[in-house]
């Protein structure tokens, strides 16, 4: 990956990622390492693999927490073993999400709470396991994963889309609640990035030309394209911004 960028009060800084070991988390990993930041990421899947990979790239090793999000004590547990690990967490990047489709006639209670456990319940527990040490530690940044899914009104997967739609109310509301700490709270929004996973299962040619069609930019994103967003909602640089929404989405959907 190549960064055209230093944010330099990144150095040093204690990262904590969901789902940091594939997708657009894999990237924000190494975008985070490559900055010398400390990063420490959870997902289910066994990532030892890019965990050397990571350190042979970067010359850091993350520290990979096996943890399923929905579970929440084991996600404070991560937490806190990440902290004693690596310092207080000062940036927490909510990124682990499931966009599994379903039809809204098919969903039954199990589904939605298993859903919604993923894509939302587990950000807010993940930010009240980390704020209490950003507030002892005089500040930090909380950048809560969204999607341009719910400002297109996508079909598909409504509870990912309702979740996707109550990160941005979340996100406002910690931003107001915890703004005196000098934490910041805001959600970056892709558009559709090409992960792998989502060539195998989503991309087809015809979805993806309609795709593009709606972006002003005619190139698809890729996971790299994500990183400096995330880079810049922990840096201080967005030092003043707080409760809002970075879209990187190639300009579907136009803001302002
Ligand atoms: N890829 C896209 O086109 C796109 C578009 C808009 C928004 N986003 C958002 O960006 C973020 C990353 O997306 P992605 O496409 O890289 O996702 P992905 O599905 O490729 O990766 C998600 C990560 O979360 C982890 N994860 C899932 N469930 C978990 C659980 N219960 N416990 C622990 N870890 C779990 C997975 O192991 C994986 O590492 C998500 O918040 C998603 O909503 C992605
Ligand atoms: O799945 C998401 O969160 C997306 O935003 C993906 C795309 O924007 C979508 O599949 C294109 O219609």
């Amino acid at each position: 990956m190549n960064l055209p960028a230093t944010f330099h009060d990144l150095s040093g800084t204690s990262v904590f990622i969901t789902g940091g070991g594939s997708g657009i988390g894999a990237s924000l990993t190494e975008g985070f390492l490559r900055q010398g930041a400390r990063v420490a990421f959870v997902q289910r899947s066994e990532s030892g693999a890019f965990c050397d990979e990571m350190e042979r790239a970067t010359g850091t090793r993350p520290l990979f927490i096996p943890c399923d999000i929905t579970d929440v004590a084991a996600l404070k547990a991560a937490v806190d073993r990440a902290a004693e690990a690596q310092g207080p967490i000062t940036v927490l990047v909510n990124n682990a999400a499931n966009d599994e489709r379903h039809r809204t006639l098919d969903v039954d209670e199990d589904f939605w709470d298993r859903s919604t456990g993923i894509n939302l319940k587990a950000y807010f527990f993940a930010a009240q396991a980390v704020i209490p040490g950003m507030q002892a530690a005089g500040g930090g940044s909380i950048i809560n994963f969204s999607s341009i899914s719910y400002m297109m009104g996508n079909a598909g997967y409504p509870a990912y889309v309702a979740a996707n739609s109550g990160i941005n109310g979340l996100t406002r509301a910690l931003a107001r609640e915890f703004g005196p700490d000098r934490i910041r709270v805001n959600a970056l929004a892709p558009g559709w990035v090409l992960t792998q996973k989502q060539r195998d299962l989503w991309v087809t040619p015809e979805g993806l030309a309609a795709h593009i069609d709606r972006q002003c930019l005619k190139d698809s994103l890729a996971p790299e394209d994500i990183v400096g967003g995330a880079l810049f909602l922990a840096s201080d640089l967005s030092r003043m911004m707080t409760g809002q929404a970075l879209v990187i989405d190639g300009g579907v959907v136009v803001t302002g």
